[in-house]
């Protein structure tokens, strides 16, 4: 995906800063060269970049975090303030009728996302058409037509005519679909005829919504040119397409930060149903590795802890103080279907040590011993629950029998235990990641951005 690189260099940074035992002035300003590395090889604009590790320094040195949190969550929370700003404010696109009027440069995308669009607002109930007046790439319309075709939206155009104003005026008098989307000739921006072009179209029609149709895998040229058309037909919006690609994906960064336009969409593989509403917050968790907080807060929830359960628990697990019995309370609850695989998938595993290793088949196994080993706790008496050390080879052999699991499983179950309990120890010293689960498990929406 792009900006694959960038989210490497990030994560190992943000697991650099919780490893460090305290953040002084040298730390921060290591920080800060390693960020803007790692952003100018991402290829975002150099006078971004300074602008941004400018500001994180200032205000590292200069804010004091809030009580609670340590110096290197504080860090890590003005990192990810800052790069949220680059990604523009969580706008959401108004799902009402209304013409939409798609513009960009040479390539990158305008006709392929019409179609996406279109099935979008086809999926939620509205009757939608495209305009075909890109009346300079030949094979435009033929194209258009097919995708329209292909997604059922109404189709307008008219093959021979060269005055693309006409066409638009023409498409939308003839259509009643509450959405009419016009898919508008690529634009080189130094082209001014082009320029004239869309000008003309967007005082005339006065579109509600102008996207900007941008190339995630574009260069730094994204910048000057995102501006010029911004210039001529004040953008909107934007939509960033080909994220499934490989490029580095800055470039398309410092064009949204350059026209201070919300990203409303990412268009992820060149099929019609690859489109995604883009939510920046969740976009930047994930790329610094911090998972989806929102998301492992639905399946804490699903295991119907209480709050105070949930606090108890984990404080009894991080002590490393549990027997069997409360290690049981809690697989009972997380041994729910499927939920492993929600709050492992949901977790800031790059925080953790070897965190970012856990696979998906490791959490299908995590599941299964879940389950067999539920099992076999039912098959001991309280006493042993309360008392693990009392399980003698005698009490082994009748649980194995009792529970239809064997000796062996038995005893796999034992030396799980004794490691989990070592491993909680270790946790238990990784104050970043317990703060961040107990905090989330508390709060209840705990999101990086809700710490003031
Ligand atoms: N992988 C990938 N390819 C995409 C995506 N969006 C568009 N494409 C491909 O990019 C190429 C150009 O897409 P078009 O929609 O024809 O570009 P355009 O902007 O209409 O081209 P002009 O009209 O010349 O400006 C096509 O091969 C599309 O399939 C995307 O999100 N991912």
């Amino acid at each position: 995906m792009v900006l694959d690189s960038l989210s490497d260099s990030l994560k190992g940074i943000i697991r650099k800063i919780s490893g460090s035992s305290y953040i002084d002035k040298d730390t921060i300003k290591e920080v800060s060269k390693e960020i803007q590395r790692a952003l100018l090889k991402a290829d975002v604009n150099v006078k971004l970049v300074l602008r941004l590790t400018k500001t994180l320094e200032d205000r590292a040195m200069n804010e004091k975090p809030p009580a609670g949190m340590t110096d290197q969550d504080y860090i890590i929370k003005i990192i990810y303030d800052e790069l949220l700003k680059i990604l523009g404010q969580n706008v959401n696109f108004e799902l009402r009728p209304q013409t939409i009027m798609l513009v960009g440069l040479y390539g990158n995308g305008k006709t392929t996302t019409a179609g996406k669009l279109a099935r979008f607002f086809i999926k939620k109930g509205f009757s939608t058409a495209l305009i075909a007046a890109d009346v300079h790439r030949p094979g435009a319309y033929e194209q258009l037509y097919q995708i329209a075709k292909e997604v059922n939206a109404q189709f307008y155009g008219e093959k021979d005519e060269k005055n693309a104003l006409k066409i638009v005026k023409n498409g939308l008098n003839a259509t009643d679909a509450k959405i009419k989307i016009i898919d508008t000739s690529g634009r080189d921006s130094l082209d001014e005829d082009l320029i004239k072009e869309v000008r003309e179209i967007k005082e005339s029609v006065k579109p509600d919504n102008v996207l900007f149709v941008l190339d995630a895998t574009m260069g730094q040229q994204a910048g000057p040119q995102a501006k010029t058309l911004n210039d001529a037909v004040s953008i909107s919006g934007v939509i960033i397409t080909k994220m499934d690609g490989t490029g580095k994906g800055g470039g398309a960064l410092s064009a949204v930060a350059e026209i201070n336009s919300p990203v409303y969409f990412i268009g992820t593989g060149e099929h019609m149903d690859d489109i995604e509403i883009f939510n920046p917050k969740k976009f930047l968790s994930r790329l610094l590795g911090m998972g989806d907080i929102d998301a492992l807060m639905e399946a804490v929830k699903e295991t119907n802890f209480t709050e105070e359960e949930a606090e108890e628990s984990l404080e009894k697990l991080m002590s490393g103080k549990f027997n069997l019995k409360d290690m049981y309370d809690v697989w009972e609850k997380f041994s729910k279907p499927g939920l492993l695989k929600k709050i492992f998938g949901s977790l800031p595993l790059a925080a953790m040590p070897g965190g970012d290793k856990i696979n998906e088949n490791q959490i299908d196994e995590a599941n299964e011993k879940l389950q067999l080993y539920r099992v076999i706790l039912d098959s001991m008496t309280y006493e042993e629950l309360e008392n693990p050390d009392i399980l003698n080879p005698k009490r082994i052999r009748r649980i194995g029998i009792g529970s239809g699991k064997g000796e062996n499983n038995v005893r796999a179950l034992l030396k799980e235990y004794r490691a989990m309990k070592n491993n909680m120890k270790m946790i238990k010293g990784n104050r970043n990641f317990k703060k961040m689960l107990k905090a989330s498990i508390k709060s209840g929406n705990f999101s990086l951005d809700d710490i003031n």
